[in-house]
């Protein structure tokens, strides 16, 4: 936990807007919503419904048109766009829809990049375990454009993780994966939350992933209509009206 703040993240009444040729779109409305230190936290809904917009609010990649949102106790919008990337550099993995990974770089060298992007000397025995666990060892000095997608997902999983950051968001991280694949990806996923405490918000479609998490927030037209906690063998429910 840091700063011993058991709210990783806090969203207060956040509204995002896009225009889509010139109409209006409200991608998020009015969504108030707090993530607990070290929990994980699956988001589902139907395509469109704002996922991957609320994501990119949380993680401080665009900022909210209206509301406010608060990680790790800091306000993002008291941050200048520098002081904001420095903050997401050291605080969060991101893991996107795309992968984002550079086309220039080796599967190893992309795993590794946070750590060349923080000056810190690289954590290679984090580097075996995560590249041993998501089956990388036989392709970690090919170029991305040589890989599967599915690889490619799995290192943008790795380099997501790597420096074990206090949050990891993650958009469709078991997307492109095979059932095996992807059930191997929410246990390592589990594992690192529970031996380094990290506060994990992960899309997904898959809706047996989304059961093995601590919560699971359903999306529809841009708000949360149903928030399940999972309590040991309790199952607290609640349902927007
Ligand atoms: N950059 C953008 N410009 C215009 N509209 C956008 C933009 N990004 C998202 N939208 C619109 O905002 C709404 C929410 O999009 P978002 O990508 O957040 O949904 P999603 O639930 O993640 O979808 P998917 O499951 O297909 O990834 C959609 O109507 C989408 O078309």
């Amino acid at each position: 936990m840091l700063n011993g703040v058991e709210t990783m993240i806090k969203a207060c009444d956040i509204t995002k807007n896009y225009a889509r040729q010139s109409l209006p779109v409200q991608a998020v409305r009015h969504l108030s919503l707090e993530l607990e230190t070290g929990k994980l936290t699956a988001v589902t809904g139907k395509s469109g419904c704002g996922k991957t917009t609320l994501i990119n609010l949380l993680g401080g990649l665009c900022p909210p048109d209206a509301g406010h949102i608060e990680v790790n106790g800091i306000r993002l919008d008291t941050l200048n766009r520098r002081q904001r990337a420095d903050f997401r550099k050291k605080t969060i993995g991101f893991v996107f829809q795309s992968y984002d990974l550079l086309p220039h770089l080796t599967a190893k060298e992309n795993i590794l990049l946070p750590f060349s992007l923080n000056k810190e000397t690289p954590d290679l025995e984090c580097f075996s375990r995560l590249a041993e666990a998501l089956e990388l060892t036989d392709c970690l000095d090919a170029w991305p454009s040589q890989l599967s997608g599915g690889q490619q997902q799995r290192i943008a999983i790795a380099r997501a993780l790597i420096r074990k950051p206090a949050i990891v968001l993650a958009d469709e991280p078991t997307g492109n994966l095979d059932r095996k694949s992807g059930i191997r990806v929410m246990k390592l996923l589990r594992e690192c939350q529970q031996l380094f405490g990290q506060t994990i918000l992960l899309v997904t479609h898959d809706l047996d992933l989304a059961r093995q998490a601590d919560r699971l927030l359903v999306m529809e037209d841009g708000e949360i209509i149903q928030d399940i906690r999972k309590q040991a063998d309790v199952c607290e429910v609640f349902v927007k009206e």
